[in-house]
């Protein structure tokens, strides 16, 4: 399983800062969507060239204009882009034609879908052309009462392509999403959120190597 880490910060220096003391222990490297509103494209080039060999995902969560978003996304050094799954079906098509020009990966971000229509909507997606998707508990929901990730990842069970998890994964929770089968965990505030960053990154590394 690899391991992305979300930037969801307001500052590209800021987000450099961090990347300084954790992108060893990374795998892909998120432009969180909180940062791509504040800063734009210019955060995915800074953030392409200061790391060239670790995979970029551009977290657009992307409604509209799909083919349009994901050409900006790639042409600005993304290697992966996210669309909503929730968006309709030509808006995902449009990303994933955009995806084939430029040779680069699609994800569509699972968040908003209830629940019990996510393994139905995975399918269509797939029949679309998608190749992976984003199991997701936003930030909003996971502040409500009871969230549970073990709960979220029951959701999951028995998808017809890969997947990545988001959902306030921590080093206590990771090896619960390993287990579940997940490609990827996403992890923001476990990592940015924590005391002590390059710490909380490697033991991150560490409980899933
Ligand atoms: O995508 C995210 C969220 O919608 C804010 O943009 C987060 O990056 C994702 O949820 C991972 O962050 P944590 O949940 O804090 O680990």
């Amino acid at each position: 399983m690899k391991l992305q880490i979300a930037l969801d910060l307001l500052r590209t220096r800021d987000a450099l800062l961090l990347l300084g003391k954790v992108a060893p222990y990374v795998d892909i490297i998120e432009i969180g969507t909180p940062l791509v509103k504040a800063e734009g494209l210019a955060v995915l080039r800074a953030i392409k060239t200061a790391y060239p060999e670790k995979e970029l995902f551009a977290d657009y969560k992307t409604m509209d204009a799909g083919e349009l978003e994901a050409t900006m996304a790639f042409e600005a050094g993304a290697d992966s882009v996210g669309v909503l799954a929730l968006a309709n079906d030509a808006t995902i098509a449009g990303a994933v034609k955009a995806g084939h020009t430029y040779q680069k990966r699609v994800v569509a971000d699972l968040i908003g879908v209830p629940p019990q229509n996510r393994l139905s909507r995975i399918s269509e997606l797939k029949d679309l052309g998608v190749s992976h998707v984003e199991l997701h508990a936003g930030l909003d929901e996971q502040s409500l009462p009871g969230y549970s990730i073990v709960d979220l990842l029951k959701t999951i069970s028995g998808s017809v392509l890969p997947f990545a998890v988001a959902g306030g994964i921590n080093a206590s929770t990771i090896v619960t999403v390993r287990d579940a089968g997940a490609e990827v965990a996403i992890v923001g505030g476990g990592i940015y959120g924590a005391e002590d960053p390059q710490d909380a990154a490697r033991r991150l590394r560490s409980a899933i190597k």
